[in-house]
């Protein structure tokens, strides 16, 4: 056995030090060698997790920033796009953003498991908290297209018919905005977005509902606010947490109010109507000859789902919803601009003074230059940044990769595309000629016609899910516009700053713009 002397001991622990001195460069070199990845690897992993956290940080910042720039924030990230897909944050979600017309043609031929409108409108509507419980299915069609086949055949097959009745609601409603106003004088300052979503709203029901709902002031009143509150409340309902979310949305729309009332009113129609429908063969009762929107509805019912008489209000109001706020949002715009750009007015008042106007009123179809004007009005002041959207019921790929988590919504950012230089030359400058067809270059005046939806022409709608309202939305557009040229002279008065407030993607013009309005000689 090794046994070391007091002197060796004493000898070697002095020169311990020495020889553990003399070999650290070495150790320092292994430990180097071994420790450094180590190190790194720490260091690296703190990074990552800085950066994880400062880009979930910066995503949330984006995310709320959306709420009041989302249009801007898409309109930007077009421009750099390049025509590749892109993200945009939200507080609920991320969109993907698509823009090619490969992508766009893939999002419409997705199976209806896969991307869905439904979901979309269950999202943005609330229905579950502001229409009484009511809620559809994700799937479109599942349970029918009734509301779709109502407006489609018999609102757009009854429009010539149906022109009269819209021209005397657009002028009864200006008459009493006018009376309103100033009464006795023949000026007037109108409040532009107001007045259009009251002009819409009794052209609607004039088509919508009979005459006895048209004649309540407390169901126009509800029908007037009900858009507006199923937009805050959903609004409410989407960015609180769920334990206050809808308390608070009651609280802000009076205990959903509007929704009460249109029930209120609308329940006992149906329930009539469906009794005339039932008995309708029966010896000595008369057939139902109500021809409006109620009654459609009624007739294109899916008849193996023998809806109940709140579901059939279910889908009346709702159609309302998509009917009102859309149109009036239009028609805010489309005032705006006419007076934006009064060098158009005269050639408006020449035609819908001449004889163009007897042929539009009797096929629905045509005012060229009416028709171009209002085409490139939507161009340029579409209220939406991306109408077109579809929420992934699961995760979703496209053909090149290009992937959609579940829930994720996949959008179309119509709105900047409407303004791209590549498509539209120009595209900043408001050319109301821009869509006039040119007969003698051999075009068919229809082809450009605003209600026409194509590849080029979305604001409509994609491929197979187009709105059905278009031919309507259209017509009354152009009844409003012959009617103020043919009727007044107006002046809008000087806006600070831009025409429109930004909520998420929406564009709406601000509620302070206003007209002064002087009746025609
Ligand atoms: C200028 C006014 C309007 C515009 C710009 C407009 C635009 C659109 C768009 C882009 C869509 C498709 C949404 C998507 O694919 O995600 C749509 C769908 C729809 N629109 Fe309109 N719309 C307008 C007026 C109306 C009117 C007046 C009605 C009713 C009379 C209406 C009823 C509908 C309905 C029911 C749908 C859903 C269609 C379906 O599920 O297949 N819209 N609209």
């Amino acid at each position: 056995m090794l046994s070391l002397s007091n002197r060796e001991f004493i000898m070697y622990g002095y020169l311990a030090p020495f020889y553990v001195a003399s070999e650290l460069p070495v150790v320092v070199a292994v430990l180097a060698f071994r420790v450094a990845p180590l190190v790194r690897a720490a260091l690296e992993h703190q990074k990552q997790c800085l950066s994880k956290s400062w880009s979930y940080l910066f995503s949330r910042y984006l995310a709320y920033k959306y709420l009041f720039f989302g249009a801007s924030m898409i309109e930007n990230a077009y421009s750099k796009s390049d025509g590749r897909p892109f993200l945009i944050h939200t507080p609920e979600r991320t969109n993907v953003m698509i823009t090619s017309p490969q992508h766009i043609r893939e999002m419409d031929k997705a199976l209806r498991r896969d991307l869905s409108l439904h979901a979309v409108a269950k999202e943005l509507i609330q229905p579950r908290h502001t229409l009484r419980g009511f809620v559809w299915k994700d799937q479109r069609g599942m349970e029918g297209t009734g509301f779709f086949r109502a407006i489609r055949n018999l609102l757009t097959a009854n429009l010539p018919r149906l022109i009269p009745q819209i021209s005397e609601a657009i002028s009864t409603q200006f008459n009493i905005e006018l009376q309103k106003a100033r009464p006795g004088t023949d000026t007037a300052r109108l409040p532009v977005v107001e007045t259009a979503k009251r002009i819409v709203l009794r052209a609607n029901c004039s088509v919508f509902f009979p005459r006895e709902l048209v004649e309540d002031a407390e169901f126009m009143e509800a029908a007037l606010h009900f858009p507006h509150d199923v937009y805050v409340a959903a609004e409410i309902i989407r960015l609180f947490p769920c334990v206050i979310g809808p308390t608070l949305a009651r609280l802000v729309t009076g205990s959903h109010k509007s929704t009460a009332v249109l029930y209120d009113r609308l329940c006992p129609i149906i329930q009539r109507r469906l009794e005339k429908k039932s008995n309708q063969y029966s010896e000595g009762n008369e057939p139902c000859e109500a021809n409006d929107a109620i009654q459609w509805l009624i007739e294109t019912a899916p008849k193996r789902e023998n809806w109940s008489i709140e579901r059939l209000v279910g889908e009346i109001v709702a159609v309302w919803y998509a009917s009102v706020h859309t149109l009036a949002m239009s028609l805010a715009y489309v005032i705006i601009d006419m007076y934006s750009h009064p060098e158009y007015i005269e050639s408006l008042r020449k035609e819908v003074e001449g004889p163009l106007f007897e042929t539009f009123q009797a096929t629905s179809e045509g005012l060229p230059e009416v028709d171009s004007f209002l085409k490139e009005s939507m161009r340029l002041s579409y209220f939406e940044s991306s109408f077109i959207r579809r929420q992934a019921l699961r995760d979703y790929q496209f053909y090149d990769g290009l992937k959609v988590p579940r829930d994720s919504w996949v959008c179309i950012p119509y709105q900047a595309m409407l303004r791209d230089e590549a498509r539209y030359p120009n595209a900043g400058h408001f050319d109301g000629r821009r869509f006039l067809h040119r007969e003698d270059l051999g075009e068919d005046p229809l082809s450009s016609a605003l209600s026409r939806h194509s590849d080029d022409w979305l604001v409509w709608g994609s491929g197979r899910i187009v709105c059905p309202g278009r031919f309507y939305a259209t017509v009354v557009l152009k009844l409003v516009v012959a009617h103020m040229v043919q009727n007044y002279s107006c002046e809008l008065e000087p806006t600070k700053g831009t025409r429109s407030v930004q909520w998420r993607s929406a564009l709406i013009p601000k509620s302070g713009i206003s007209l002064n309005v002087t009746l025609r000689a």
